[in-house]
């Protein structure tokens, strides 16, 4: 051990830590109890991890009694102690995981931090954890020893700018044989939490489902044990009410919101496991993180293994819960977690119990499932594209916004068909109101024909691979030839412009492709507008135009040539067919930047638009 490792060490926070602990400490949160639970939660990861590393070496169990958490309120002076004999920190762990926040989305958690007035519901959203306790201390000791070692550590800080680590005293030492144990000093108006029955009514609100013992160390008389203890997804249905699995939810899953589904069965037969999986009502931060990693634990006999077993798809990865085995061994190496046929069993069947649970609800209880689908129908909609063996049970759950209204099924789309219709049209981009406003669905429109309006970026993913409902694929708006010839409109072309003159179709066409050139794959008569001049389209094959864009963004391909599709009935296209037309080449021009204007794309050369449209209109002045 190095001088540096004995004496007491300043050591700064890291930034984000500090600001989070100035904001807590400066702002007031109704909610300061979190901050027991989420004491409490740490001590029990830390005796599951402890249980998890014993399976291999049993002797880390042998000093330090039967798992369990303690809390210690004590008047004078003022302090309320929380302690586990779980897997304790070192040194370097205490100086990773008290000074610093791994986590990804911290920089924008602050800020709606900053912005927030109900703070507490956002720290427990994020699980600011630990540093929680700073609402009501004002000083906190942390003395840790993990399990196995000689050494002891004290870590201390009073929020602020940094903590000091220092190895623990002899008598500190003596006292933490093994795991971890955390001393508040409460600040005056944190005082309450010394009393027995506000301690009692946390736990039994926010903790009663820990699985190992939580005991009040009274001043006088004997602990006592104030928390249930049991596995609660061991237990069955009928024993439980809807107020204990909300607890459940909130306890496993670390969270505040109500939960909106609930899902709680027992599998028997060639595997047998138990199985609580609940959806959240809100969005976690994490919800668009590129790993798309789901939380859901993995428990073998009561055991906490894992929860970094991908025991759902990425496209599920909100759902939260518990998935307890009877038969996997309990010394699952990471390895085999990946590769292990039962895991990959299990991992199926919940996938159907969870799809299945979906349908269900939103056959049931369709305002349940709404929130669902608002939260996260993103997220499910990852399913549409990976999801092979499940694509037409995501499609048909999926909800969708289409010219006709919000929340639109594809059943309802297809009840209400327009004579003819044999195609589910979308059209795809990045806001609802350029959606509306595009010129696309003119011809839609004027037909009553529905159109889906698709605005989340996944959209222009699972979009690419051909899919179809009741036999009727699903068609962009955007691309290759759109035939409504056969549907009859609805409107008697209110919006259509009479034709003003007779135009020469071919050589508006040759005009047009001459003057623009290279710059578009192909120029076409549109089937699509009726009122607009122009429109831009992606060929049949290949990628629709959303997903083009999105892909150039991100430098993974370039974009190729859209096909311009002008509206022969319009005006300004029929003028380019007049003989002696001077301005073929401008107007040409203008058809092509008007329609990438109007896609939200902006004009190869925005200089030489603007002088166009300058000359033009200074002409007509
Ligand atoms: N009692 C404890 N015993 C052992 N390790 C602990 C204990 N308390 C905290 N830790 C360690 O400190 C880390 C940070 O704790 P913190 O409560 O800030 O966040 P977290 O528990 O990881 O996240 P979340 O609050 O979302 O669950 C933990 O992940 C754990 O490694």
């Amino acid at each position: 051990m190095t001088t540096t490792d004995t004496a007491p060490h300043m050591q700064p926070f890291q930034a984000e830590v500090a600001e989070l602990l100035n904001l807590m400490v400066h702002s007031v949160y109704s909610e300061t109890d979190i901050f027991l639970r989420e004491l409490i939660s740490n001590a029990s990861d830390a005796l599951d991890k402890l249980r998890y590393e014993a399976i291999a070496k049993p002797e880390l169990m042998e000093n330090g009694g039967a798992p369990k958490i303690q809390i210690v309120p004590r008047k004078a002076p003022d302090t309320l102690t929380v302690i586990d004999n779980g897997i304790g920190m070192d040194r370097q762990e205490l100086i990773d995981h008290l000074g610093t926040i791994a986590k990804s989305g911290t920089k924008s958690f602050l800020a709606k931090l900053t912005e927030a007035k109900d703070g507490a519901n956002l720290i427990g959203q994020f699980g600011v954890g630990f540093y929680a306790a700073f609402m009501v201390a004002d000083r906190i000791e942390v003395t840790s020893r993990r399990a196995g070692s000689d050494q002891a550590w004290r870590w201390s800080s009073s929020g602020g700018a940094g903590f000091e680590i220092a190895p623990a005293s002899e008598e500190d030492a003596q006292r933490v044989v093994r795991g971890t144990e955390i001393v508040l000093h409460l600040k005056p108006d944190a005082a309450k939490y010394l009393e027995a029955y506000q301690i009692e009514r946390i736990v039994t609100a926010y903790s009663d489902n820990i699985q190992f013992p939580i005991e009040l160390v009274p001043e006088e008389g004997e602990p006592r044990q104030i928390n249930s203890a049991s596995a609660l997804w061991q237990r069955s249905k009928s024993e439980l009410s809807a107020e204990d699995y909300t607890q459940a939810y909130k306890q496993i899953a670390n969270a505040f919101d109500e939960p909106a589904m609930t899902l709680h069965y027992r599998a028997e037969g060639r595997y047998s496991y138990a199985v609580l999986l609940f959806a959240p009502s809100t969005k976690p931060f994490d919800l668009f993180e590129p790993q798309r990693k789901g939380r859901v634990k993995l428990y073998v006999r009561r055991v906490f293994i894992t929860d970094d077993a991908d025991l759902l798809p990425g496209y599920l990865r909100f759902i939260r819960g518990v998935i307890d085995s009877e038969d996997l061994p309990l010394n699952l190496s990471r390895e085999m977690l990946q590769n292990n046929p039962q895991l990959a069993q299990i991992r199926k069947a919940v996938t159907s119990k969870v799809i299945g649970e979906f349908e269900h609800l939103a056959d049931k209880d369709a305002d349940s499932f709404a929130k669902i689908w608002d939260s996260f129908g993103p997220v499910i909609k990852e399913g549409l594209w990976e999801d092979y063996e499940r694509r037409d049970k995501l499609l048909a759950l999926s909800r969708f916004t289409t010219t006709k209204g919000e929340n639109r099924t594809l059943k309802q789309y297809v009840a209400e068909l327009r004579e003819n219709q044999t195609e589910i049209y979308y059209l795809v981009g990045d806001s609802l109101d350029r959606l509306k406003s595009n010129p696309k669905l003119e011809s839609a429109a004027a037909r009553g024909i529905e159109v889906l309006l698709l605005t989340d970026p996944v959209d222009a993913f699972w979009t690419s691979v051909a899919l179809e409902y009741e036999g009727k694929p699903l068609k962009s708006l955007s691309q290759g030839d759109v035939d409504f010839g056969l549907i009859p409109t609805v409107e008697t072309d209110k919006d259509e412009p009479a034709k003003t003159e007779e135009t020469d179709e071919a050589l508006v066409i040759a005009t047009i492709k001459d003057a623009l050139g290279e710059r578009v794959a192909d120029v076409r008569a549109s089937q699509r507008l009726t009122s607009s001049a122009s429109c831009l389209v992606a060929g049949g094959q290949g990628p629709d135009r959303a997903l083009e864009r999105m892909l150039a963004q991100q430098s993974r391909g370039g974009a190729s040539k859209p096909i311009l599709e002008v509206n022969l009935r319009h005006p300004l296209v029929a003028a380019i067919g007049r003989p002696g037309q001077a301005d073929a080449a401008d107007l040409s021009l203008l058809l092509l930047e008007q329609a990438q204007i109007l896609e939200g794309e902006l004009p190869d050369d925005p200089a030489g638009f603007a002088g166009r449209v300058n000359r033009l209109v200074l002409r007509a002045l």
